[in-house]
């Protein structure tokens, strides 16, 4: 049996008091004492001080009873407000002991309505009216399935007021981030359409209700009569946001490309976390919290290995993933640590969730806009080179086509040649012989000039054909072909193979008489010349027929050609070897 502890005393000057360093405790095991036996056991060893002045002692079981005499000793300040901040407790029961002996009971937490709060805040909170230089004995018992945290704070309304007016602002300014993050990306997404901006928004919008559930905004404002989701809603967000950014880093670090292994590892992750959250719909919040609290830690350090592995196989863009995810590991092990009771309470534990997450997620989305600009940068190259390539190809094929072009232009330059040539002799045959000697006989182009037609015809060629064979017959042909040709070119006529073994040439500027001359030098060149073929000895004669155009004379070629013929006709008919005139004389 000890003496009673000491009293708080509320002296002048000062308008909030930590209540941690003096409070006392009691772990009430089964949570079955009475606030009478409570009262008589804060008088006794059994309360002790709070270790190290920490109130944070991780999830329990049982209850906890907080004990702590006060003394108001400021006259002008009889009302206070005494504040748990901590907004995920389950019951909080507040007894206050008047000296004359009555109990005041007051009750709060998140399983009793919202609408129940002395000041419409995120945090429980009680009215406490303590008359001045009285003394006030204050119990309070808290049952959770959540955190056994209990930093109680005594305010005075003023005091109170500017608290809460700072810590509005700067909530305010997290949520207000994480807004302008989530719609900035959402355009981002609407407009790029790119997966990642998606889980990012998945990640963000699920963290975003993780923090609000925990900072009591979701019980404050989303279900503030539900007891239930008060509890569920943090494990089941805290599942939803851990899916998302694996989801994220799996789509960011471009895993199922780059590392497939680590994408199946990913994959499974969330399906566990998904399996996790749709257990903490029934299982019980203390059951479950530890394990998603554990899990954050777990998806948190995976990302980090996998942005690590991807940095050494030197995937750039995740340089900044990696920032990032670092900035809101330290943040959340500060947090988690902190509802494990191994670090003390403090500004950057209880708000290291949000500091951390805050620079994450700008970071993140830094990181996106970071990658998406060295994505669009290869995508540039990408389409420079394979335009460059299709204009070298391009200028190829166009090279090929011209040369193609070229090779058949002159390719049906030689075939319209081919056209015009007699095969065996190679001298020009019928057809083109009929079209030039039309166009010489068109008197609107040769007006002033006569000109000669001479019909030849190899005498009696069967017989050669007979004794000697038709390979000797072709060579005989060949040879007179040649013959009259090399006479045709030294003239300016034009000779060619008109028939079987006629031969015709046409002589410009050439008048009766030297048309005959002309003939009688075709006739001797063909009897003098000795053919050798096949080992014979062959000498030809050949009958010429010619037919003169005199100028202006208007003749059809058929007609010159006939009247050419009837001259040869006769020359046959004289005895061969000879050369005869047409009768009709220009
Ligand atoms: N080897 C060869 N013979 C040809 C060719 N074209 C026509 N002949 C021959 O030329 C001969 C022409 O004979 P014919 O029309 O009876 O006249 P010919 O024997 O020359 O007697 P004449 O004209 O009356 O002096 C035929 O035997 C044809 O087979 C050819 O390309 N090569």
């Amino acid at each position: 049996m000890a003496s009673a502890p000491p009293a708080l005393r509320l002296d002048a000057g000062d308008n909030s008091f930590q209540l941690s360093p003096g409070l006392r405790y009691w772990h009430d095991q089964h949570a079955n004492a009475s606030p009478e036996q409570a009262f008589s056991q804060a008088q006794t060893d059994v309360f002790a001080p709070l270790p190290g002045g920490n109130p944070a002692f991780g999830f329990q079981t049982g209850a906890y009873w907080f004990y702590l005499p006060i003394e108001n000793m400021q006259r002008d300040e009889p009302r206070w407000l005494l504040v748990q901040e901590y907004a995920l407790s389950d019951h909080l029961d507040l007894y206050l002991r008047y000296p004359d002996g009555h109990v005041e009971h007051q009750q709060g937490g998140d399983h009793v309505p919202f609408y129940n709060r002395f000041v419409r805040f995120r945090h429980p909170n009680f009215r406490i009216d303590l008359p001045a230089g009285t003394r006030v004995e204050l119990l309070l018992r808290v049952q959770s399935e959540s955190s056994m945290q209990v930093p109680l704070v005594l305010f005075t309304p003023q005091a109170f007021a500017e608290l809460m007016r700072d810590t509005q602002f700067a909530n305010g300014l997290y949520y207000g981030i994480v807004l302008a993050l989530l719609c900035y990306n959402l355009v981002l997404w609407l407009m790029l359409r790119d997966s990642s901006y998606f889980w990012y928004l998945l990640h963000t919008l699920a963290f975003g209700l993780v923090l609000f559930t925990l900072n009591g905004y979701g019980f404050e404002y989303l279900w503030p009569t539900s007891a239930w989701l008060a509890d569920a809603a943090v494990p089941i967000s805290i599942c939803l946001a851990l899916m998302g950014m694996q989801m994220f880093s799996r789509s960011f670090l471009d895993l199922q490309a780059r590392w497939p292994a680590g994408n199946i590892a990913c994959l499974v992750m969330v399906g566990v976390f998904g399996a996790m959250g749709v257990a903490s719909i029934w299982l019980p919040y203390s059951t479950a919290t530890p394990i998603v609290s554990r899990a954050v830690l777990l998806g948190i350090a995976w990302i980090i290995t996998a942005s690590v592995v991807m940095l050494l196989r030197g995937y750039k863009p995740a340089r900044l993933f990696l920032l990032a995810w670092s900035m809101f590991l330290i943040g959340t092990t500060a947090f988690t640590l902190l509802a494990f009771a191994i670090l003390p309470q403090s500004f950057w534990t209880q708000y290291g969730v949000q500091i951390g997450s805050a620079l994450e997620l700008l970071l993140l989305s830094l990181a996106l806009g970071h990658r998406y600009a060295g994505l669009r940068n290869a995508n540039i190259r990408l389409v420079q080179d394979a335009n460059e390539r299709l204009e070298r190809g391009l200028i190829d094929r166009t090279r090929e086509l011209r040369t193609t072009l070229a090779q058949l232009g002159e390719a049906n330059v030689k075939l319209q040649e081919f056209s015009r040539r007699d095969p065996l002799t190679g001298a020009y045959n019928r057809r083109h012989f009929h079209e030039a000697l039309t166009k010489a006989l068109d008197t609107s182009g040769n007006k002033h000039k006569s000109q000669a037609l001479l019909l030849l015809d190899i005498d009696h060629f069967k017989r050669i054909n007979d004794q000697y064979g038709h390979l000797v017959g072709d060579d005989c042909l060949k040879s007179i072909s040649r013959s009259i040709n090399e006479i045709a070119q030294t003239l300016n006529g034009l000779a060619a193979r008109y028939g079987g073994e006629e031969f015709v040439l046409l002589l410009p500027g050439t008048d009766a008489r030297m048309a005959l001359q002309t003939a009688e030098t075709v006739r001797l060149r063909i009897q003098q010349t000795i053919i050798h073929s096949h080992g014979h000895v062959i000498q030809l004669s050949a009958s010429i027929g010619v037919h003169t155009i005199g100028v202006q004379q208007d003749i059809l070629p058929d007609e010159a050609i006939r009247l050419a013929d009837e001259a040869l006709y006769r020359a046959k008919h004289d005895g061969r070897n000879c050369v005869r005139h047409s009768i009709s004389v220009a």
